[in-house]
């Protein structure tokens, strides 16, 4: 079990002022690319959340200086003694994240081996690792797979490939970016996931010295070089958080002001928080979101890889759905268990019926097969308090959403879960005036 419990009292809506800082997918993979330089890094806007202690924690053990002043949200990362630190087996902080599972290019060319640990990240499907394991054998790896991990080696070095992608992965995409960059030789990478944070990570590679293009059909070319150096880079932010809170203000009738957050990542989410009947304004440095009043819309929502519907924005805004008028469905193709989280919900007065057919929109993936991947919700329902527990981070933060929401006291165990992608989020919500207090 997770540890954190938090007591909500609810139906007070959401208002004040809050800051986002850098993406909770981008500021990890970007640690992991320092590895590959031969100086200092520095990274900027790095948010307070546990994925970057991990990860600070593994570059540690692998000789790298981590410096990380976390008020200022700065990072500096020495990678000068990697070689000589040699770390080749780390089975610490197996199960935190899924970030490890990147550090197979950078060590491979720094060290000619790895040892990957068993992999973390939310439990929201089986999230096979076959991608980057294909693709890590096509640079030439040699791949062992072990009792508590991956062992890699590649005595000869690592060389150039052409890579199909069977579906836009994310991490599949940053493995190849992450391994390419110092293969001999040249890289085409056909079928890439094309993420904001992708692109960004693109963007602290160049500046490295990567010689890297990205064509408008999800190909990216890449030239390997012989040397990458440190870079200075501030992390775009987090457009995850930034939905959250937008949903958070719509389903508790409340008006949030997130500073720091980007609208040109985010037109798909504010088109639909549009389309539900949710306002906002975009400002100087930020996004005002806000209920105008009357009854919120429901509406057919299919998520998909950029520039879609991102899956990790369905969670939160279902929450606003079931104050929506009539039925909203929800169609999941990117991953095929995201809906666990609704059964709290249910609890709470929701009504959310899930089914294994793909509704609303084209047949995905899971189709086919025995995966409860649409959600209908029926709306608008009063919600009441429950005692309820965290599943994931993002189930875990629509739960909490759904607590501020409802009427009377909820408690919701395991929030440490929400620490992982959310910096400071129960500081937040107490700025936002809820009344939340943490008992354990
Ligand atoms: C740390 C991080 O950045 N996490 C994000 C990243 O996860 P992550 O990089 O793990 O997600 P992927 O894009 O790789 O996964 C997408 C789909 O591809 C499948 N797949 C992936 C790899 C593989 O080897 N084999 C395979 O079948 C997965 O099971 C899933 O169905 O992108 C997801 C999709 O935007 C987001 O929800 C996560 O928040
Ligand atoms: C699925 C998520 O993250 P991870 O890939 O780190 O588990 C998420 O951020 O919602």
């Amino acid at each position: 079990m997770v540890d954190g419990l938090l007591q909500v009292e609810g139906g007070r809506p959401l208002r004040g002022e809050i800051t986002v800082r850098g993406a909770k997918n981008l500021v990890p993979k970007a640690m992991v690319a320092a590895l590959l330089g031969t100086s200092v890094s520095v990274l900027g806007n790095v948010p307070r959340i546990r994925d970057v202690d991990v990860v600070s924690g593994l570059l540690s053990l692998h000789g790298v200086a981590v410096d990380y002043d976390h008020q200022a949200g700065v990072l500096q990362l020495d990678p000068s003694r990697v070689e000589s630190a040699h770390v080749a087996d780390i089975d610490a902080h197996a199960g935190s994240s899924r970030i490890p599972i990147l550090f197979c290019g950078p060590l491979l060319h720094r060290l000619g081996e790895a040892f990957i640990p068993d992999l973390g990240g939310c439990r929201i499907g089986d999230r096979p690792i076959d991608f980057h394991l294909d693709i890590l054998r096509k640079f030439g790896a040699t791949v062992d797979k072990q009792s508590l991990g991956i062992r890699l080696t590649a005595p000869s070095g690592l060389r150039g490939t052409v890579i199909d992608l069977p579906y836009p992965s994310v991490g599949a995409t940053e493995q190849t970016l992450l391994t390419a960059v110092r293969a001999q030789g040249l890289t085409e990478l056909r079928g890439a996931a094309v993420e904001p944070e992708i692109l960004d990570l693109v963007d602290v590679l160049q500046k490295m010295g990567a010689i890297i293009s990205v064509d408008t059909d999800r190909t990216i070319h890449i030239e390997g070089v012989d040397e990458l150096v440190g870079y200075h880079h501030v992390a775009l932010p987090d457009r995850i958080e930034t939905a959250s809170w937008a949903s958070a203000a719509l389903a508790t009738g409340g008006d949030v002001l997130v500073h720091g957050a980007l609208q040109r990542d985010m037109t798909t989410f504010l088109n639909v928080f549009r389309k539900v009947g949710g306002a906002f304004d975009v400002s100087g440095d930020g996004i005002r979101f806000w209920h105008p009043g009357g009854d919120l819309r429901s509406l057919v929502v299919e998520t998909n890889v950029h520039p879609g519907f991102m899956t990790d924005w369905q969670q939160p805004l279902v929450v606003a759905l079931t104050q929506a008028q009539g039925l909203s469905i929800v169609h999941e193709t990117v991953y095929e268990n995201r809906f666990g989280f609704t059964q709290a919900l249910r609890q709470m007065g929701a009504q959310i019926q899930v089914y294994r057919e793909c509704l609303g929109g084209a047949s995905c993936r899971f189709g086919q097969r025995n995966f409860y991947h649409s959600a209908v919700i029926s709306g608008p329902t009063p919600l009441h308090g429950a005692d309820i527990e965290v599943p994931d981070l993002r189930g875990g933060f629509s739960h909490l959403i759904a607590a501020l929401a409802a009427e009377g006291t909820s408690r919701v165990e395991g929030v440490n879960l929400i620490d992982r992608g959310y910096e400071s989020f129960t500081g937040k919500l107490k700025a936002l005036d809820a009344d939340v207090t943490r008992l354990a």
